[in-house]
């Protein structure tokens, strides 16, 4: 059985519905940003908090646990910048809640969503998981705690585990069932087709003086499902015994501006967006494009879809007005 935290969120959500075809599974979320309905029926929910040490309890001591994957976090940069507290009791105190629950219950085998914000601001054109990690932002840096909580848990505790630093998520399931949905929405792709929709007015474009070739600050976007089969494949080796600790970059390698993403949305969709230049947005750095070629070297893990492919999929989403 593999224990999926905050798999009623956007990215959680999708890898159940990969997941429950190849295991059981049983999903724990609070339901704070996530959804029941999001949760694929084949998987056991329980609603309940990972920084409870009765709930966690209860789901060890109930299920045969083989692995732990785990989405559950705040994860909005700028949120983080004005409320970091919220950031390191959710995303650090809780997850430690959560590791000493499987050290009690001898489960070592661990995944992490980690993220392209543990980098800060990087020297280099393309990030590989050598770029040296200086957060710039309250939720990059309580990522990159873990990340070196786990190290040490590793070595004195024997756990074994896979972080996967994701780019920038987008997109959505391909049948349209699931989707992104956060309440407020924050995510440039989600706002663009809110707006191309008439959900909103405007888009903001946070920021137009940055050093990019159109000012914009650049991104890597990388779609929900191929980060789940990346988590597929994750867990194979640390099931198989192949991995006991790796970091990995999950990205396409490919940095698009926000206003190349709007363009895009617009081509895709074939209407007009009203886009307004705003102010910087405190915590963005200009650009984050991953090197992905660590694991596709050890896990033989590569990007399949595109900008257009995301936009294209998160469209037919968000035109369902769910
Ligand atoms: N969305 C992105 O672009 C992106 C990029 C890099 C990394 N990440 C990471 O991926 C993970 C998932 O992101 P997402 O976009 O799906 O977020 P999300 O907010 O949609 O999902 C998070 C889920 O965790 C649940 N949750 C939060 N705190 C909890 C708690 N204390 N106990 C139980 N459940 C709790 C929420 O209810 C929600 O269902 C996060 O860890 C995030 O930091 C996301
Ligand atoms: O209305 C908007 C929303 C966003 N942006 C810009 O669009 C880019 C992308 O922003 P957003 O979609 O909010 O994503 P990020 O702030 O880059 O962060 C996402 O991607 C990170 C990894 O790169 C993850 O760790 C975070 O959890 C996830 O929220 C940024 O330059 C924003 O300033 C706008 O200009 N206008």
């Amino acid at each position: 059985m593999i224990l999926v935290i905050g798999g009623a969120g956007y990215i959680g959500s999708h890898m159940v519905k990969e997941l429950v075809k190849e295991k059981e599974v049983v999903v724990l979320d609070n339901l704070s940003t996530g959804h029941r309905w999001a949760v694929d029926e084949k998987a056991i929910f329980v609603e309940g908090d990972l920084g409870d040490v009765g709930d966690l309890d209860s789901v060890f001591s109930t299920y045969g646990i083989e692995a732990v994957m785990h989405f559950a976090a705040n994860s909005l940069v700028g949120e983080s910048v004005v409320d970091p507290m919220k950031y390191y009791q959710n995303n650090v105190a809780a997850t430690m809640i959560l590791l000493e629950a499987m050290k009690k219950y001898e489960v070592k085998n661990f995944i992490f969503s980690s993220t392209a914000a543990v980098y800060g601001v990087p020297k280099f054109e393309l990030i590989t998981e050598e770029t040296p990690t200086l957060p710039i932002n309250p939720y990059g840096r309580s990522k990159l705690m873990i990340e070196q909580i786990l190290a040490d848990y590793a070595r004195a505790y024997g756990f074994h585990y896979v972080v996967l630093r994701y780019f920038n998520a987008a997109g959505a399931y391909g049948t349209g069932e699931i989707g992104e949905k956060h309440y407020p929405e924050t995510h440039l792709i989600p706002i663009v087709l809110q707006q191309l929709l008439g959900e909103r007015e405007s888009i903001f474009v946070f920021g137009s003086d940055y050093d990019t070739p159109d000012g914009t600050c650049i991104r890597d976007y990388i779609h929900v499902t191929d980060i789940a089969r990346a988590h597929m494949l994750a867990l194979d080796a640390l099931l198989l015994g192949n991995k006991e600790t790796a970091i990995y970059n999950l990205g396409n390698g490919l940095g698009y501006s926000v206003k190349e993403v709007i363009e895009t949305c617009e081509k895709v969709t074939g209407k007009q967006a009203n886009m307004i230049m705003a102010n910087r947005r405190e915590g963005d750095p200009a650009r984050l494009v991953a090197s992905s070629e660590k694991v596709f070297k050890e896990l033989g893990w590569k990007a399949k879809y595109s900008l257009v492919d995301m936009i294209a999929s998160a469209w037919k989403w968000h035109s369902r007005g769910i």
